[in-house]
């Protein structure tokens, strides 16, 4: 054993050592893993150097745990007391103490049912984990959403840490600065206005009566309905961005492994975004992001080869590097292929969410498949292919029947993280008052199930509420006034608001119309025997877009009237 040569008492040492410790994280937020190895580790051996000693190793160790322990204890008080910012709002002990705790729901792919009952048991404002230390607050009000998203005060916050793919090149979708974000999406906006989607139609059209024939030859087998829609949205999205062909629906599977890739990518970036300050130590250690890597490393690929190659035809990348919009966007050649990423999840992963969660309500639903099915005979007789998009665009039940499936559930399930800005003093959300430094966000599925925003039956797939009528029938039978009906627009926000929305989302409604209609006039779409439709809902997983199970289903073709 050695002795302390250290005349004051060691032990106010090591407590003033720990809180300077615990300061300079809260104060400067470090990532670097340098700067984590000289506070956790450096500190405590100047420490026992300076303690002078011939310290055992058991003291020794006993300095280190005492260290962490302290700053662990600091942390712990401060977030739980009275002097924290966020000290009035309500929200389990755990989720105030650490970030792990939204985390854990995060991996285990509940976390949006998880936060919808802690608004039913906290109320409207709650303090849910956060991905930079457990600040941030959940509101499900629909007067949240303009000041979270759609004013200037807020820009997105850490989560959005890992579409930084290297230390210069940042996807469009994790651009902060509303300058450099508005110029970066110019032509992401040109490529995918209104006027400009019409070249996609060729496209849609092609794949949507590929899809119905590959389809049609596997009448009367278990297919997996969701793994079909993905073949569908990985082929489109495979021509829309990149003027590649996937050939996935001709071959009937995942040819390259790209779906694979991209959901283990992105149940790795789900997880790993809850800790943004983590992804510097990956870095060292790339085998523990794997996931996230390799669905980089594929779909820098596919932009880097179609960059080489040029354009043949105006897609996605026409748009990003040839047209007069892609000049004045100042992106560089590095920061396009970063966005080959953004454009193979968010065109192609989405689209096929909503067709499968379509798909469910539908076999769920019998009766809304059969008067939708009416609808579209009805516009489209004689078995015409229901493929005119003008007039897909006025079908009221349809576009009814895709609102409620994306009500319902949204691609994104949980709130899309916003930070009130550093230095801003401060935003008001709704009638709160909100810290500066504060993440905050209005999680989707909670408030598309809001009794205030969505009733009756919140929860029921009930197209009817889409509908403009002076009185309608509930799926119980009952029928009720137009007064008692509650359909908030403004609270439906599956592509969210502001300048950061869904760039695409004129283009989706185009697909998703087209598909839909398509696979209702063509089959009859019935579950498979053994399986059992409660499962599908079960089997979802919020890793910021949903991951899903297998959908098994019969089809059986019908003559359209
Ligand atoms: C039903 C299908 C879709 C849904 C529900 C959807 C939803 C969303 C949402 C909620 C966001 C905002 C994400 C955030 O703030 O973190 C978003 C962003 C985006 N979406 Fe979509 N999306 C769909 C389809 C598409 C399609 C087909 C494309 C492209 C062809 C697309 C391209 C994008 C892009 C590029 C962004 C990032 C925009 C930016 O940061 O400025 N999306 N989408």
């Amino acid at each position: 054993m050695g002795t302390l040569s250290y005349d004051a008492d060691p032990r106010l040492l090591v407590v003033t050592a720990s809180f300077s410790t615990y300061y300079l994280y809260k104060r400067f937020e470090p990532s670097r893993p340098a700067v984590h190895a000289a506070l956790l580790l450096g500190i405590p051996t100047l420490l026992c150097f300076y303690l002078n000693a011939q310290l055992s190793v058991l003291q020794a160790v006993g300095v280190l745990l005492s260290h962490w322990s302290l700053i662990l204890a600091f942390t712990a008080i401060y977030r739980l007391s009275p002097i924290h910012p966020l000290a009035k709002y309500p929200g389990p002990a755990l989720a105030k103490l650490t970030k792990f705790y939204v985390a854990y729901r995060n991996a285990r792919g509940d976390l949006y049912v998880h936060v919808r009952k802690l608004h039913q048991q906290y109320g409207d404002v709650v303090r849910v984990g956060g991905s930079h230390g457990p600040n941030e607050l959940s509101f499900n009000r629909v007067d949240a959403l303009q000041p979270i998203y759609a004013s200037k005060t807020m820009k997105k916050g850490p989560y959005y840490d890992t579409r930084k793919q290297d230390d210069v090149n940042t996807q469009l979708d994790g651009v902060r600065e509303f300058t450099a974000h508005a110029a970066r999406r110019r032509p992401w906006t040109k490529a995918l206005s209104p006027v400009n989607i019409k070249q996609y139609d060729e496209v849609v059209v092609q794949k949507s009566r590929e899809l119905i024939e590959e389809l049609a030859k596997r009448q009367g087998e278990t297919i997996d309905l969701s793994h079909w829609m993905n073949l569908y949205g990985f082929d489109f999205m495979g021509h829309l961005a990149f003027g590649r062909e996937f050939g996935m629906l001709k071959a009937g599977k995942d040819t390259s492994g790209l779906i694979h890739v991209v959901e283990e990518g992105v149940y790795a970036s789900g997880f790993i975004s809850q800790f943004p300050w983590i992804l510097p130590i990956f870095a060292l250690v790339p085998a523990a992001n794997k996931g996230l890597l390799t669905m980089q490393r594929m779909s820098a690929g596919f932009a880097s080869d179609r960059t080489k190659a040029g354009a043949h035809i105006k897609d996605l990348y026409y748009y990003l590097t040839e047209d007069e919009s892609a000049a004045q966007s100042g992106v560089r050649p590095d920061e396009l292929i970063a966005d080959g990423m953004l454009a193979v999840i968010a065109g192609s992963d989405t689209t096929a969410i909503v067709l499968s969660h379509f798909l469910y309500y539908m076999m769920r639903h019998p009766e809304c498949a059969e008067h939708l099915r009416r609808e579209i005979d009805k516009a489209f007789p004689n078995g015409e292919e229901p493929l005119d998009f003008a007039r897909l665009a006025e079908l009221p039940y349809l576009n009814a029947c895709i609102n409620e499936a994306l009500r319902l559930l949204p691609p994104a399930l949980s709130g899309l993280q916003r930070r009130v800005e550093l230095g801003s003093g401060g935003a008001m959300v709704g009638p709160y008052f909100v810290p500066e430094g504060t993440q905050v966000s209005v999680p989707m599925y909670t408030l598309h199930r809001n009794l205030q925003e969505f009733s009756p039956l919140p929860d029921t797939f009930w197209p009817d509420r889409w509908l403009t009528e002076d009185t309608y029938v509930l799926p119980t039978g009952e029928v009720i006034s137009k007064d008692q009906v509650v359909t908030n627009k403004a609270a439906f926000v599956p592509f969210s608001l502001g300048p950061q929305n869904c760039v695409g989302k004129a283009l989706a409604q185009v697909e998703l119309r087209a598909i839909a209609a398509a696979l209702v006039q063509r089959f009859d779409v019935r579950k498979a025997k053994e399986y059992d439709l409660e499962s599908w809902e079960k089997d979802l997983g919020d890793a910021y877009i949903t991951l899903r199970g297998p959908l098994p289903a019969v089809l059986t073709p019908r003559q359209p009237a």
